[in-house]
């Protein structure tokens, strides 16, 4: 029944190609106190909603959500390799609920995630496998996708499986807010790259090797000005954010895809995984949210925030604290 938010935007790029050594430590320090929250906390289970980059979902078969029943990470960049600790039984229990509240989710034994999910975890609970977790996969990259709404109903019927459960639940979002990493597009591309994407699962480890020095090169050219990518847009970010932190989740209904994409950036869409989090929380009722961190990092490609929110009592309007985001530019 206890649930908490944890939501954090996530990049390969750490360690690869970094921003001022003080903007790392400002980073380390927002995503310190964030684990050390979930410690006290101590989470019985941990709900995941993240997006994939073309490592564990393919255009063979692209559901909009995926519940992964069995799940590993495939360690791209530098983040962990390994078995999830998915608690299969609650997993299919949480799909079923989920179908049974009809928002159409899909299972897999066999899922992978990269690091979109396993970043998070690793700096949210130290590991993959350090808490029973069940790991949501939401299509944020390989259109079409789903809308904002379906996501937001998707982590409310989510959430109101949770409110059954007897256990503390820790929720998390992992997700950039405006950003436009390379990624490549399904959409004329040729048929090597078309392959790839719909049938790129377990790639050598040149073609990993390849891509990710794709990835470095773009941020590398981002960072100096010089890259054709979609710039970074902090105020879209932060009316994005507040409007999270407002309780008025609903609001985000309107937004389209197309403008996402205009505003944002084409992997904006992670935005996605923090409005199903956010659903979740909101099942429980009102909740207080904290914006912890808020920085358009160029060298990571990413508008890179941070926010925790729990629940306060029934009768009480949404909270918001916004402790360091006037610090960070
Ligand atoms: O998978 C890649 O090549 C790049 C991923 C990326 C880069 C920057 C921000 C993100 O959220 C990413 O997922
Ligand atoms: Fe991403």
């Amino acid at each position: 029944m206890p649930i908490h938010l944890e939501c954090l935007s996530h990049t390969p790029l750490h360690g690869y190609v970094d921003p001022a050594p003080h903007v790392v430590a400002e980073v380390e320090c927002v995503t310190q106190a964030a684990r050390a929250r979930v410690e006290a906390f101590d989470p019985e289970l941990v709900i995941v909603f993240a997006p994939d980059h073309y490592n564990g979902f393919f255009y063979d078969v692209m559901p909009p959500f995926c519940i992964g029943v069995e799940a590993s990470a495939v360690g791209d960049f530098k983040s962990l390799a390994g078995p999830l600790n998915v608690d299969a039984g609650l997993a299919l229990a949480l799909a079923a609920d989920v179908l049974a509240d009809e928002i159409d989710v899909s299972v897999s034994y066999r899922m992978q995630v990269d690091h979109g999910c396993a970043q998070a975890l690793e700096l949210l609970t130290g590991g993959l496998d350090r808490y029973p977790t069940i790991p949501v996969f939401i299509n944020s990259v390989a259109p079409p996708l789903a809308t904002c709404r379906r996501a937001r109903l998707l982590g409310q019927a989510i959430g109101r499986f949770v409110a059954r459960l007897d256990k503390r639940v820790l929720v998390i979002g992992s997700g950039g807010i405006s950003h436009e990493p390379p990624v490549p597009e399904i959409e004329g591309a040729n048929d090597e790259v078309a392959e790839r994407l719909i049938a790129g699962r377990n790639p050598s480890a040149e073609s990993r090797a390849a891509r990710q020095a794709r990835t470095v090169a773009a941020a590398l050219a981002f960072t100096s000005g010089t890259s054709p990518l979609h710039p970074l847009n902090p105020e879209w970010d932060r009316a994005f954010l507040d409007r999270l932190a407002s309780g008025e989740l609903s609001a985000v209904d309107g937004m389209t895809n197309d403008a996402i994409s205009r505003d944002a950036g084409k992997s904006a869409h992670e935005i996605r995984t923090w409005i199903a989090a956010f659903g979740a929380l909101a099942a429980h009722g009102p909740y207080r949210a904290s914006l912890d961190y808020y920085r358009a990092i160029p060298e990571w490609i990413a508008g890179f925030a941070a926010m925790h929110a729990s629940p306060v009592a029934q009768g009480t309007r949404a909270v918001v604290d916004h402790p360091v985001a006037a610090a960070a530019a």
